[in-house]
């Protein structure tokens, strides 16, 4: 194998995006939008960080690293269309290898009829996979997380916290023989992006999103920021899987907040429009969850509090942080 038989053993013969021109073969690809936003994010993957031999097969590295960015689209609101690879690989791996990293992809582009139009291939130490997507959205409909407002209901998909139960039981060798720990692992392998459902509340004028990376800690505060608002959360809301407390009683109410790598979505909507969250979350099969209301700034800075056994709490911005210096 070589860069140029590999390129030419993973260039589709077809593609499913019509707005699409040029595809993989030229110096770079073309789509033409028509009359649409085009929305477009960059996440990268790195072996020893986000994934290791012992936590993912390459098919699971690959599912993973477009599931992380097929998350972001969803959380801008926007349908999915194409996507481009950049991928650093170690000499000792071998061409079986990375054809299961790239039918990872496939699986789950072929799911939401995203097309592969390009990328890079380049030798180096350690796997690196840098997925960028792009998808559209109907103009100026953009999901933002500067949209939130005083008096929405906060909610969040899914459960929290049950990723970072199964990289730890990856990452410890604990026994994996039983189905609850066979879920967490999943759930930590093949995360579901929330593409449909964002999807599904398309008739709601406003909405704000932020698809859960680094931990509802962090991704809270985000939205606190971005719109000048406070959030107010009850812990006793946050929604978990009732068997991750006979596991991992001692860490997941931390995990929860900031495991980080749930890929679920948080997000705030007027009360009025609840029911429509609430029925998008029906029809996609999926839970969600009140954890809070949006409230005015109590003082200069936006901050999270959270509610535990009736106390208040400043909830700090803890979750994952790369580029940490000096701490
Ligand atoms: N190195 C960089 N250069 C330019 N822009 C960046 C860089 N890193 C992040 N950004 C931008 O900063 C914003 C926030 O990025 P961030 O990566 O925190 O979001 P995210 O993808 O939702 O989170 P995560 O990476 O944890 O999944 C985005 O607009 C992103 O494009
Ligand atoms: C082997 C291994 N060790 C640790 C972790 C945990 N981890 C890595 S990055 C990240 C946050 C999201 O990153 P980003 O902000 O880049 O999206 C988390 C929780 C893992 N997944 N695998
Ligand atoms: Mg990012
Ligand atoms: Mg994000
Ligand atoms: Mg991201």
């Amino acid at each position: 194998m070589d860069e140029f038989s590999f390129i030419d053993s993973i260039r589709p013969s077809y593609y499913k995006q019509p707005s699409l021109v040029k595809g993989i073969g030229d110096d770079a690809a073309v789509f033409r939008p028509s009359g649409q936003d085009v929305v477009t994010a960059v996440d990268t993957m790195v072996e020893g960080v986000h994934f290791s031999r012992k936590t993912m097969s390459p098919f699971y590295m690959g599912y993973r690293a477009l599931a992380a960015n097929l998350s972001d689209l969803s959380a801008m609101g926007s349908t999915p269309a194409f996507y481009l690879v950049s991928i650093v690989v170690p000499e000792e791996w071998e061409q079986e290898e990375l054809n299961e990293l790239y039918t990872g992809m496939k699986s789950l582009a072929d799911e939401y009829s995203v097309d592969l139009i390009g990328g890079d291939t380049v030798s180096g130490d350690q796997l690196s996979i840098s997925v960028t997507v792009f998808g559209y959205v109907d103009r100026g409909k953009s999901r933002y997380r500067s949209s939130a407002k005083p008096d929405d209901i906060v909610f969040v998909t899914g459960t929290l916290g049950d990723s970072r139960a199964g990289l730890e039981i990856l990452l410890n060798d604990l026994s994996i023989d039983s189905k609850e720990a066979a879920f967490f692992i999943e759930r930590h392998r093949r995360p579901v992006p929330r593409v449909d459902f964002a999807q599904s509340l398309l008739s709601i004028e406003r909405v704000t999103l932020n698809d859960v990376s680094d931990g509802i800690a962090s991704e809270a505060h985000e939205i606190a920021e971005a719109s000048q608002v406070d959030l107010h959360l009850t812990m006793e809301d946050v929604p978990f899987t009732d068997f991750i407390k006979k596991w991992f009683n001692k860490s997941y109410k931390e995990w929860m907040l900031s495991g980080g790598e749930d890929f679920e979505l948080i997000g705030t909507v007027a009360g009025e429009d609840w029911n429509v969250v609430e029925e998008a979350a029906k029809e996609c099969g999926i839970s969600i969850t009140k954890i809070g209301t949006v409230k005015e700034m109590a003082h200069e800075q936006p901050e999270v509090y959270i509610y535990e056994n009736n106390e208040k709490k400043k909830l700090m911005k803890s979750g994952y942080t790369h580029l940490k210096r000096g701490e």
